[in-house]
């Protein structure tokens, strides 16, 4: 069945006129294809979720390409090099190299104003470098007593302004020659609070002052939030030297893009730098601008998500020129590994350079319950006994798993507090102005001293939690982990409630990150002078946390986990062609660093051949290689081609480069290449539903009654056999809850399932982008075209047969686009046939709801397409297809909404035999006409051939 479609298709018969059409110029092509592979390429890839399958447990990152930065080439000549801040930048001049250090005090004022100026010297003092013994392997643990004091003064003043102190602490002072007066890698590891971004900003001083035209800095944390706070605080310091620093993460706004390539200072995640150098290739130009890299908080290599960090750091070590690499770590007793993958020195500091002293309490509660909800109920009743026991009456901060556990406390703090008649936690003498709390509670709480915090609240009631700790006029806040990054708060005790969390459906335990974070805003350094953190947790799990708390763990390498996906990348770069170059690649991972310590860790399968006297480091790396290429070559995933010099190299197959494109895990590319009778949206679906990317979800309390009792729901069109047993049952049916508008939202589950709905929405429309591909290398149109379908109908959260497409619509809901309908209005033609008057009418609103109405409709595409076709005299089955497409919006449509872009597709069958598919932007097509011509063979001279084109977005917008 060709639902959604079939029934309007009108279809051009080609009764051939005899003429064979010459070619002419084609004016674009909307789409090339790779001669290899023979997969058609998406002319846009800005949308391609480049995501990795091993965040795929975790909230954090689903990052979005953004191909227009990708492919602005940012060396340009006519720019005299690419020069941020124009040509008069002071970053980029070349003249910066042979300036003096002892440059004038008062050529250094003059400078200065010069340079508040934003940039209009010519001249900038220089340091010298200085010989100071930094190679790789330096190991350098100072004490107190071995360090001198250094001087804000002793950089260049028109530096100075960076730093708002005047003397650099013992720890910068210790890290002070390395950072400033070599060009040396080096890791530093020091307590929290020790003031690591002072010796960060010395290492970008380095940088500055040796910058070449156009050198570009890359500094990259693992959260969203740590950039944006990165950013926010050097985008001010730099302004007044003319060096622009801009957020390149998630959360980017497109339209700062073109901001983001031209700043000298790019602050970004892993994941986010991953997108970009997996395609490195294209992009050498920006690549090779990069002078300093940055990384901070780089233990996360011992997560899940430290695979991307060490994939992508690894990947910029195979480039040509020389980048300087710098880390800084929490403190963990294998520094030195990192510091000799990243090929410098590693400085280590003691507990004694934490400016405020942090005592860290675990407490191994029993607990024979089944849930960890229950545990946090538990722990609320520990609570008040925890803050008398150890916040010497000061400011607390609670740490919850879940917006309901962070009220929670405050609510049986209250109960207990009212046992004990105590008044107020707060500070009795200081009035609080609760008339503009929004949340109910809240204002009850705030009147006793206590708040919660967390992403649900109205912004201004979280605005005013975090004043009234701030100014500490309430002592207690409980939170989720929204405190647990940027705002610095006053916090004495920090309690964590119970060490899980609920992400994307499943409990887990806090990352060793997560916890350090929320363990360092205990006495932050200025507002506290001394800090306690309390973590409760099951008596199972206590070594552990006292193992992260004074940072005794390891730290070893993730990469092997996604190993095969990450080789897959470097068979696309070209990085990895066979075995040796697969070790030579994997010796310049943090992986092989920990190989060669830890061999037995890292052997896949063990090898008889082997006991673990006799294993070495060089066979791990090559039984690694060998199994991961056979399993890719098995795959059908990278094949052993000869190259034009007659010696074999793996290629990436189309569907390797698919599987890389889409960051698609081997076991689901197996899966998808696997399946045979695809010929159903409910195929596909089931073939999505099964892939290895939800692997983490798991069933929360409620789930599984909730989704049985979908069984008889008219809107679910594919009800499971049987009882929901599953992960793939349950993304089976989420899916289809969201396309057929049921609510997610019970009173058991709470939102819990709408969240995880959103997760599994973004990874199901990576993986549709990847079956579509592949359908296009196999040619196989039904399949494509039923996972067009569902690609379509995730896009716009509806299913592309929905009887009621007008719900797309900006202000549209579900029930309006219902009323629309009965009064005969249920197509966009129709909505654009009637007036707004007519429109308020029918919804009962009043003006000027019609008119915003009709100018939401302004930027659904309107598709024009011509088709002009000639047939070979001489062979009758072959035919030239003139192809010309346009949409006749006048309203300007953007290029994208809420980060989604807006696409067109255009694609050609005969009979339901394969022709072709194309795809680019609407603002492409918007800007003017755009054609191509297409060959095809057809099966026999009266074949019908379908053109169809159609919104990749939007359900129902398309023309054949
Ligand atoms: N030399 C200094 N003199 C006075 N204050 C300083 C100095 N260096 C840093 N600080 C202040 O100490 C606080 C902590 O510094 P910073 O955030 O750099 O520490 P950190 O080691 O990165 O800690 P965390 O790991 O918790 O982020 C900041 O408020 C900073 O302004």
């Amino acid at each position: 069945m060709w639902d959604g479609l079939e029934n309007q298709t009108s279809q051009h018969r080609l009764t051939a006129p005899p003429v064979y059409m010459d070619d002419t110029p084609e004016d674009f092509m909307m789409i090339e294809h790779d001669e290899n592979s023979r997969i058609s390429r998406w002319l846009d890839e800005e949308d391609a979720l480049l995501d990795n399958p091993m965040l795929m447990t975790t909230t954090a990152t689903i990052e979005q390409e953004d191909s227009s930065f990708l492919n602005s080439p940012i060396n340009n000549e006519n720019n005299g090099g690419y020069v941020t801040g124009g040509k008069n930048s002071i970053y980029g001049r070349k003249a910066l190299q042979n300036i003096n250090a002892n440059t004038a005090q008062q050529q250094d004022i003059q400078l200065q104003k010069q340079a508040s100026a934003i940039a209009k010297t010519q001249v900038l003092p220089m340091l010298q470098h200085r010989d100071i013994p930094s190679g790789a392997g330096t190991f350098i643990e100072p004490t107190h007593n071995n360090i001198n004091l250094r001087s804000v003064d002793e950089i260049p003043m028109i530096y100075r302004s960076i730093f708002k102190f005047k003397t650099f602490n013992l720890m910068q002072s210790a890290c002070m020659d390395i950072a400033l007066y070599t060009q040396s890698n080096f890791v530093v590891s020091a307590p929290t609070g020790a003031g690591k971004t002072g010796v960060l900003e010395l290492a970008i001083l380095r940088a500055l002052m040796d910058g070449k035209g156009g050198s570009k800095i890359i500094y990259m944390a693992p959260t969203k939030s740590l950039c944006s706070e990165r950013a926010n605080d050097w985008e001010k310091k730099f302004q007044s030297l003319g060096i622009s620093c801009k957020e390149f993460t998630g959360d980017t706004d497109h339209t700062s893009l073109d901001a983001i390539k031209k700043s000298d200072i790019i602050v970004t995640t892993p994941e986010k730098w991953d997108s970009m150098t997996r395609r490195w290739v294209d992009y050498k130009d920006l690549m090779k601008f990069i002078t300093l890299f940055i990384m901070d908080e780089v233990h996360i290599l011992n997560e899940r998500r430290g695979a991307v960090l060490e994939a992508c750091v690894s990947r910029m070590k195979t480039m040509e020129h020389a980048v300087r690499y710098v880390a800084v770590s929490a403190t963990v007793p294998n520094l030195q590994d990192i510091a000799e993958w990243l090929g410098g020195a590693a400085l280590s500091f003691s507990e004694d350079f934490r400016p405020v002293q942090l005592e860290r309490v675990v407490y191994g509660i029993p607990f024979y319950g089944d849930s960890m909800f229950s545990f946090e109920s538990k722990m609320d009743w520990k609570l008040f006994d925890m803050i008398q026991k150890h916040s010497k009456g000061k400011p607390v901060l609670i740490f919850c798993s879940t917006r309901k556990s962070a009220q929670s406390s405050c609510e049986v703090l209250l109960k207990l507090m009212d046992k004990k008649n105590i008044q107020s936690l707060g500070t009795s003498n200081m009035t609080i102005d609760i008339t503009n709390v929004k949340d109910k509670k809240l204002t009850e709480f705030l009147q006793k001293g206590i708040g919660f915090h967390h992403a649900g609240l109205e912004s201004s009631d979280r605005q005013l939690v975090e004043q009234l700790f701030t100014q500490r006029k309430i002592r207690i806040v409980s939170t989720t982990s929204t405190l647990a990054l940027g705002v610095n708060l006053p916090a004495h005790l920090v309690i964590i409630k119970s060490t899980k969390t609920y992400q994307n459906g499943a409990l887990v335990d806090y990352s060793d990150i997560e916890l350090l974070q929320m363990i360092g805003r205990a006495g932050r350094p200025g507002l506290e002078d001394s800090g306690c953190a309390v973590i409760l947790t099951t008596p199972d799990m206590e070594q552990r946390y006292r193992t992260i708390m004074c940072g005794s763990s390891q730290i070893e390498s993730c990469l092997h986990g996604n190993l095969v996906e990450h080789m897959m990348t470097e068979i696309c770069l070209g990085t990895v062609t066979d075995i040796e170059t697969c070790i030579k690649w994997l010796q310049s991972t943090f992986l092989y660093i920990r190989i060669k310590k830890n061999p037995s860790r890292y052997m896949i399968d063990q090898d008889a051949t082997y006991s673990p006297q006799t294993l070495t480091p060089s066979h791990v790396l090559h039984g690694i290689c060998k199994k991961n290429i056979n399993m890719l070559t098995e795959s059908e995933l990278a094949i052993n081609s000869e190259t034009n010099h007659g010696i074999k190299a793996l290629k990436a197959t189309a569907y390797g480069i698919a599987m890389d494109r889409y960051c698609i895990r081997l076991e689901t590319m197996v899966t998808i290449l696997k399946s045979e009778n695809c010929v159903s949206i409910k195929d596909v679906l089931s073939l999505v539903s099964l892939a290895k990317e939800f692997e983490a979800m798991r069933f929360t309390v409620g789930e599984k009654p909730f989704l049985n009792s979908l069984q008889n729901n008219v809107n679910i069109r594919f009800p499971i056999q049987g009882k929901v047993a599953t992960i793939s049952d349950k993304i089976f049916l989420v899916i289809q809850c969201v396309l057929g508008d049921i609510s997610l939202h019970t009173n058991i589950m709470g939102s819990s399932l709408v969240f995880s709905s959103f997760q599994i929405l973004l990874f199901a429309s990576r993986i549709a982008k990847c079956i579509i591909d592949c359908c296009i290398y196999n040619q196989d149109v039904i399949c494509l075209k039923h996972t067009l379908d569902l690609y379509r109908s995730i896009q716009a959260k509806m299913w592309a047969s929905s009887p009621y497409p007008l719900r797309q619509i900006d202000k549209i809901g579900p029930k309006m686009a219902k009323t629309l309908a009965k009064a005969g209005i249920s197509t966009f033609d129709q909505l654009r046939s009637v007036d707004a008057a007519r429109i308020e009418v029918v919804l009962h609103r009043n003006p000027p709801f019609g008119n915003q109405i009709k100018e939401a409709l302004g930027i659904i595409p309107l598709f024009i397409m011509d088709v002009q076709y000639s047939m070979s005299p001489k062979q009758p089955t072959e035919v030239i297809l003139k192809i010309s497409v346009s949409v006749s919006n006048t309203k300007k449509i953007p290029r994208k909404r809420y980060g989604k872009g807006f696409y067109a597709q255009v694609w050609i069958e005969a009979d339901k035999t394969f022709i072709d598919f194309r795809r680019t932007s609407i603002q492409n097509l918007q800007e003017r006409q755009r054609f191509f011509t297409v060959r095809a063979k057809l099966p026999n001279p009266s074949t019908n051939i379908t053109c169809h084109v159609q919104s990749e977005d939007y359900s129902k917008v398309y023309s054949i």
